[in-house]
């Protein structure tokens, strides 16, 4: 189940279109990941089906689908027709809708987790709770995603897990339809999911859960926090650091859950380099759906792209962002939104002045090591990147064209896309990489790029 498609060698080049001038356009962006992939999880623990609606369909999300399936959960996709826009119960239906029927968990099974972090640390909680082995591979780079957290707070908790020593994938969680769960304590510093995950399942564990963090340092708390408003909304009980809780210690009581009807917000990350073209060309884009409230990272790109020279306006058309003509640079701690790096880096590789991106030390383990990919990349455009002790330094250098390549990473390919705006020749090694959040990226850049002014993308 290794993915074979790792070697870039044999990848096509997508020759990154250049701005034809300052871009105007509407850009729907499709579902969140993060969303997606929790929704997904708190359905198929859920008592009662419930509905995802405008889920994200890519590869991060099939996987997390096609896994509770072969765990024994009902996933039915509904595609409407665009003349039949409406559900079997007779509601209106806008988009994609899966409809989730949770069942006993059964093992054995096997998992691909592809290069899917949420996949392979929010599952295996989960597989505590089947009747027997699930398998769990994935990708090779998901061999050295660090997943050792979510091993040894399962075996603290119970659980039976066979690994070859490492703490890492590949694995088998031997569930036996119940875990006893309890307190334990945990180094989150390289990933926010471990927390997540083991929040995730709490509700299925005998006692619950109570997860303290002990390291210095905890990345992307925003994530954290979806977990927590998700795991309520879905009815079960959580006490957390932000609500007058201890720090670094969250609390899952034991209980059922509801089955939701919920509909997926935008993916705000995916936002970011469609956002970032407006800054980029002194235009103007406006990502419809926007949610006023929302515990996506995404969200904060109002306010680094405004201290990058955008200006930003949320209204009942979404979230507009109007280049300034200047693009800055910016001295930013970015721990919270690590996420965001790859673009943000792209923006100020092109800015007037330096930037220093600080607190993404654990970018080095995510889908690439992000941090030497950016700073290689960058500079083989000519840029001039470093790269610090937890993050880089961006010197803004006139760029030019040739080879981007993306290692697998989503992120390395949209940034390369921003690049290639402002830098003719500029050549994403393959584009498709992209699919892992978001489906057809070339088509929804071009078609932002050669759409009419204003025009709906
Ligand atoms: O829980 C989530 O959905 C995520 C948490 C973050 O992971 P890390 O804390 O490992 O950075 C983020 O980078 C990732 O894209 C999605
Ligand atoms: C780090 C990311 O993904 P993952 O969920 O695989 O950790 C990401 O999407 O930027």
């Amino acid at each position: 189940m290794t993915d074979q498609r790792t070697s870039t060698a044999e990848h096509a080049l997508w020759p990154a279109p250049t701005a034809p001038g300052a871009v105007e356009a509407t850009v729907t962006v499709p579902g969140s990941k993060s969303v997606t992939n929790r929704a997904l999880v708190l359905a198929a623990l859920a008592a009662e089906p419930g509905r995802l609606r405008r889920p994200l369909r890519s590869r991060d999300t099939v996987l997390m689908a096609d896994a509770l399936r072969a765990m024994g959960t009902g996933i039915e996709e509904t595609v409407p027709a665009p003349s039949d826009g409406t559900d079997t119960d007779g509601s209106r239906v806008t988009g994609e809708v899966w409809r989730v029927v949770p069942a006993p968990l059964r093992g054995p099974a096997t998992v691909d987790v592809g290069n899917a972090g949420t996949v392979m640390r929010f599952l295996p909680p989960l597989a505590t709770l089947a009747d027997g082995p699930v398998r769990f591979d994935g990708d090779p780079r998901s061999y050295e995603r660090p997943l050792h957290g979510v091993i040894g707070a399962l075996r603290t908790l119970g659980a039976r897990i066979e690994d070859d020593g490492r703490g890492a994938l590949p694995l088998t969680v031997h569930g036996t339809g119940s875990l006893a769960g309890g307190p334990v304590e945990i180094d989150a510093s390289s990933s926010s999911q471990f927390v997540s995950a083991l929040l995730l399942s709490g509700p299925g564990f005998r006692q619950g859960v109570e997860v303290r963090h002990t390291g210095r340092t905890l990345p992307s708390l925003p994530h954290i926090r979806m977990t927590v408003e998700m795991l309520r909304a879905a009815g079960a009980q959580v006490d957390a650091p932000e609500d007058g809780g201890a720090a670094n210690v969250w609390r899952v009581a034991p209980g059922t859950l509801l089955g939701r009807d919920l509909t997926i917000e935008p993916d705000l990350s995916n936002a970011q380099p469609f956002l970032a073209a407006a800054l980029v060309t002194g235009g103007r884009v406006t990502i419809p759906d926007w949610p006023a409230h929302t515990t996506q990272p995404g969200d904060a790109l109002r306010e680094i792209f405004t201290a990058m020279g955008g200006s930003c306006e949320l209204d009942e058309r979404g979230l507009t962002l109007t280049g300034g003509g200047r693009i800055l640079g910016i001295d930013i701690n970015l721990s919270e939104v690590g996420e965001l790096t790859p673009g943000i880096a792209a923006v100020a590789a092109l800015a007037e002045g330096e930037s220093v991106l600080r607190g993404i030390g654990h970018l080095r383990l995510h889908e690439t090591d992000r941090l030497a990919a950016l700073a290689k990349e960058i500079n083989g455009l000519g840029g001039d990147v470093t790269e610090t002790e937890d993050g880089l330094r961006i010197r803004p250098r006139p760029l030019h064209g040739g080879v981007f390549h993306t290692y697998d990473d989503h992120r390395l390919a949209t940034a390369g896309a921003v690049l290639g705006l402002a830098v003719e020749g500029v050549q994403v090694e393959n584009v498709a990489t992209t699919g892992k959040t978001l489906p057809d990226f070339p088509g929804l850049w071009e078609g932002m790029l050669g759409a009419p002014a204003g025009a709906r993308v």
